[in-house]
Parts: structure tokens; sequence; C-alpha cells
């Protein structure tokens, strides 16, 4: 089984490093990961400059460039055979309902999974890395299971308690929740007086009743939520006026 590994963290992060180690041990590993944090960064791709590609004494290339560039060049210019699967993460950090859109890590799950391959993103639901171990032995765990119930490809997003694995009460599917509109900026002033602005938190849970990534999670439970990447919204198509001057 090939897998590529990628994230947003960065290739240096705790949380590729421990994927990496818990997918080798029975599948053929290639780790392309941006060489900073790109938290954040959706689907972009860099179109205004090269990008170069650097590998590590460990063997993991790196990217100048977002999780979608590291998937894209990956695909298209490293590998020489087709991967299997695709696999984000792990995340610092919780990707449930809207994060989803403005996240690196499932962008780079989304990036294989537009080219075709099946891709899996996962996240720990709490920064700081606790109980990595347990995020890398699910990440395996699912890996191993593969999702033959489902067509290939899928896209998924998975979330992992930061807990023992003995705590972990089980697997659970999941539809994403909902956000609150994120937090205001917060201004602030460089040292030449000039205006600056960090962005804000992201909003408060909106829709986390049940069976959503936030319900499951909060339940001690890994959630599981198959993601579609086409955005039509069908309901308000129907609503369209058929004809519009
Ligand atoms: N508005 C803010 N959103 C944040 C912040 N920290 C995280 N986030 C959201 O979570 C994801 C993290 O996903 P990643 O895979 O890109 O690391 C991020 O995309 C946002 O949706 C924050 O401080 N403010």
């Amino acid at each position: 089984m090939k897998i590529l590994i990628s994230n947003d963290d960065g290739y240096l992060a705790p949380g590729i490093v421990a994927l990496a180690e818990a997918l080798v041990s029975f599948a053929e590993i290639t780790v392309v990961a941006p060489d900073s944090n790109r938290s954040g960064t959706s689907n972009a791709l860099t179109l205004d400059r090269p990008l170069s590609v650097q590998r590590a004494a460990n063997g993991f290339y790196f990217v100048n460039g977002t999780p979608s560039d590291c998937v894209h060049i990956a695909l298209t210019a490293i590998m020489t055979e087709r991967p299997d699967l695709i696999v984000s993460g792990v995340n610092q950090g919780q990707n449930m309902g809207d994060d989803t859109l403005y996240s690196g890590t499932v962008a780079a799950a989304t990036e294989g999974y537009l080219f075709g391959i099946p891709a899996i993103a996962f996240s720990q639901v709490h920064k700081g890395w606790q109980h990595l171990d347990t995020a890398a032995t699910v990440a395996a765990e699912l890996v191993r299971r593969g999702f033959p119930e489902l067509p290939s490809p899928y896209l998924l997003n998975v979330n992992i308690p930061n807990l023992p694995r003995t705590e972990i009460k089980g697997i659970r599917r999941a539809r994403l929740g909902k956000r609150h509109s994120s937090e205001p900026v917060i201004p602030m002033r460089d040292p030449h007086g000039r205006d600056i602005y960090w962005i804000g938190p992201p909003g408060a849970v909106l829709d986390g009743g049940e069976g959503t990534d936030f319900d499951v999670t909060s339940r001690n439970y890994v959630s599981v939520t198959p993601l579609q990447v086409d955005l039509t919204n069908t309901r308000q198509l129907d609503m369209l006026a058929m004809n519009i001057q």
C-alpha cells in the first residue's frame, strides 16, 4: 500500500512525524509537507512564484508552499507511482464544522481527492499534542481498516480527542457542525505606529447538536465525516428563476 502523507503544520511538526511512524510499519510512505506552518491556508495554490522541493535527513520532502502545493507537486512531480491513499495530519487542533473550509489539513486531503485518490484528514481536538500516540494509533487503525463501504475516491475528515487510547469510547460517523462567524480581528500598532491586525479566534459553536463532530468528540468518540467538494446549493438552484433577464 502506497501512502502520500502531508499536513499544514509543516514537515517538522510532531503530528506528521507520529503519523509517518505509525504508517511506515505497514505501508510504503512518501512525506511531502510545507516548510513551515500553513494553518488556515485552505486550498490555496502558490501562483505568483516558483516552488522548491528539499529533502530532510529523515527522508521527508518539504516545500516552500501550501498544503495543496505539496500534494500537487507530490502527485505530478515527485512520486513515480500513484499512491493508493492520501493522509493529511495529524493536525494540532480540531477541524470541525466550518473549520474545514479554512483548514490546510483538509485541503491537503482534498487536493488528493481531486486527483481521484481516496484521502483522509486527521486532526487532534485540542492543541498541544497531548496523547499524540493515541491519534497516530487511531489513524493507523482507520487506514488499515479502510472504507470498503464507500465509493472510491472518498474524502474523510477525522477528529480525535486528546485522550489515552483506553478512554476513546469508539468511532462514530458525524455530520459537520457549525460555528458562529469568527471573532473580530485584534487591532494593534507596529513600532512605526501603523495599524496592524491579528485574525481573531474562531467563532463559538453554533450547531454542536447530536450527531455533529463537535458532539461525538465531546463524548470521547472519534468523529469521521465524509466530505464533498461540489458547492452547488441545489435547493437554491431550484429556486432560481429559470431565465434570469
Ligand atoms: N478564526 C480563527 N480560526 C482558527 C484559529 N485557529 C484555528 N482556526 C480554525 O481552525 C482551523 C485549523 O485548521 P488547520 O488545518 O488549517 O490548522 C483553521 O483553518 C481555522 O478554521 C484562530 O485563531 N482564529
